[in-house]
Formats: C-alpha cells, sequence, structure tokens
C-alpha cells in the first residue's frame, strides 16, 4: 500500500507509465518565470484512495491540483488520469475531458439553478437521473431543500446551516460522473465548530463511494483526518509520501518532522552524519546518533 514518493527525472516517458492506477504523476514540473512551483512530482493513485497534499503556503499544492486538472500546462512530465495520458507524450487533453469534479473553498453551484439541478447538471439523462438526484438529497441530509437556490441555503439555525453547507460542497461530488475528486481547500472557510463535522461527513461519503481524491491542505489535522495517504510538499517537491501513521511517526525529513511538531530534530554539532542527511530524522532516532 505504502509507496514512496520516488523522485526520478528518468522515468517521464509514457512507456515507463504502469497500467491501473487512477492517478498516476511522473516527473511533473512547472515553474513561472524564476519560480519553481512543481519539481518533479511523482504521485501513483489507487482507485478509491483520498491524497492529501500538505504543506505550508507557496510550496506547489494548487499549481499540482491545477496540472492534473488541466488548468496549467506542466513543463515536463506525463498525467494520466486512469488508463488515459490526459498531458505528455504529445497528449493535452483539455480540462472539461479529464473528467475530474472539482471542490473549491468557495463550494462550486451554479447559482442560478437550484440544489436539484445543480445536482442532475451532469449526470447521464434516462429513468435514474431523478432517482440518483433524490438519493444524493438524502445522503447529503438535504430532502426537501431541492427546489431552493444555492444563496437561499445558508441562513437558519446552525444545525440546519450544517447540513446545507454539507450539501453545498458535497453536490459537486453528485454531479459528475467523475473519474477523479479534486479539492482545494474544502472546508478553510468554513468556522471551526462546522469544519470538524463537515469533514466527517465528506470523508465518509467519499469512502462510501470508494471515490479517488486529491485534497489540498495547509492543515496538519485535515490530512490526517481525510487522507489515507498524506503527501508533504516543501519548495515544489514532495518531501515524504506515506501515510499518515508514517509520516506523522516517521518523519523522512526534517521538514517534515518539523512540519507535524513532532520528533525531537535537535541537530547535533556539526550537523548530521552523512547517512543521516539522506535518510533523515528516522535514523536520527535510531542508531545515527548512538
Ligand atoms: N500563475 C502564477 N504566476 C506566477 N507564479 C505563480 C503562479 N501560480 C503559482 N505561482 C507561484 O508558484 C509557487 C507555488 O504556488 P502554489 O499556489 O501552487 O502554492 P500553494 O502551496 O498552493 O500555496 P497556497 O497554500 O498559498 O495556495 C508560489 O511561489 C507561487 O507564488
Amino acid at each position: 500500500m505504502f509507496a514512496r514518493s520516488k523522485q526520478n527525472p528518468q522515468s517521464t516517458s509514457v512507456a515507463a507509465i504502469s497500467e491501473g492506477y487512477a492517478l498516476e504523476l511522473r516527473g511533473v514540473s512547472k515553474s513561472f518565470g524564476a519560480t519553481q512551483a512543481v519539481a518533479d512530482v511523482n504521485i501513483d493513485l489507487q482507485r478509491g484512495e483520498i491524497l492529501c497534499l500538505l504543506g505550508p503556503s507557496g510550496c506547489g499544492k494548487t499549481t499540482t491540483l491545477r496540472l492534473i486538472a488541466g488548468f496549467d500546462t506542466p513543463d515536463s512530465g506525463v498525467v494520466r488520469i486512469g488508463n488515459r495520458t490526459v498531458y505528455g507524450g504529445g497528449a493535452n487533453e483539455s480540462p472539461e475531458r479529464r473528467r475530474i469534479g472539482m471542490v473549491f473553498q468557495e463550494g462550486a453551484l451554479f447559482p442560478h439553478l437550484t440544489v436539484e439541478q445543480n445536482i442532475a447538471f451532469g449526470l447521464p439523462r434516462g429513468r435514474q437521473r431523478k432517482q440518483q438526484v433524490a438519493e444524493s438529497l438524502r445522503t447529503v441530509g438535504l430532502e426537501g431543500y431541492g427546489e431552493r437556490y444555492p444563496h437561499e441555503l445558508s441562513g437558519g439555525v446552525l444545525e440546519q446551516q450544517h447540513d446545507c453547507l454539507a450539501g453545498e460542497r458535497v453536490a459537486p461530488l453528485d454531479s459528475r460522473s467523475a473519474d477523479l475528486i479534486l479539492m482545494d481547500e474544502p472546508f478553510s472557510s468554513l468556522d471551526p465548530g462546522l469544519r470538524d463535522q463537515l469533514r466527517q461527513d465528506v470523508a465518509a461519503i467519499l469512502r462510501a463511494r470508494n471515490a479517488t481524491v486529491v485534497c489540498v491542505t495547509h492543515d496538519q489535522e485535515e490530512a490526517m483526518q481525510l487522507g489515507d495517504r498524506v503527501a508533504v510538499m516543501q519548495d515544489g517537491r514532495i518531501e515524504q509520501l506515506g501515510s499518515p501513521e508514517e509520516v506523522f511517526h516517521h518523519p523522512d525529513t526534517q521538514f517534515a518532522a518539523e512540519f507535524f511538531g513532532t520528533a525531537d530534530l535537535s541537530v547535533p554539532r556539526g550537523g548530521w552524519p552523512i547517512s543521516c542527511q539522506r535518510v533523515g530524522p528516522r535514523a536520527v532516532a535510531g542508531s545515527c546518533l548512538s
């Protein structure tokens, strides 16, 4: 299950891409002028996995998401979604053809459509459509709200607001038959009381649907709660990619450890031995310094 990110610039040809992943990035890089926003990023995601991209502001999380979605074009590398190469080897699919569902901070509902119409948008026409919409409304606790417009959802008592907000956030997940769901800080504009509950609700819905998800966050707790795996990013690079437990308890680098604020990483006088620098704080906690 645990696949550490291997930053190998050699592995960027389409031929080197293996079959069977829901999402694959190989050697993906992107610069804006002198700023290297994303540097040789490699990601393998199985169907149904939730990956959180975690790191401080400016580390390249959103750019990585935009490269996957096709809103930005990589300078190099390959992006595959399902069995399709959407970028690389001559391919460059437009965002609307990538079959991606997107959830942003502000929600992603059309303001001129009712909740029902928003959910129905993009669902295949047919007899099951109405049933699917009703099912989605039930799932997100919005039965009876289908005919309201998005701006009519946010008032009322806290409990009601919570359900409505949950619906607002989750509705886009229903509205496309997406191969991949991309979320960019989906909860960051909510107040903390709502945020925790909503995170749990959304995580449960995503897991129940076996959704494949990449979620950008700068919040460690959110990454731990939501992610099957977490990619810790710094300066456009993935510093470590592993399960929440691995990243939290066994940070590979000083940055990862400091970002989680876990390990005692006092650097020994004269710096770490070369071997420890390579393998990072795990070795510091072990025999390297003994
Ligand atoms: N369109 C752009 N033009 C120029 N520089 C950009 C552009 N988009 C991103 N950058 C730069 O690339 C780097 C990575 O930005 P990015 O938005 O991906 O980081 P982030 O981790 O998502 O940050 P935040 O959490 O603040 O959104 C930053 O230095 C940013 O200023």
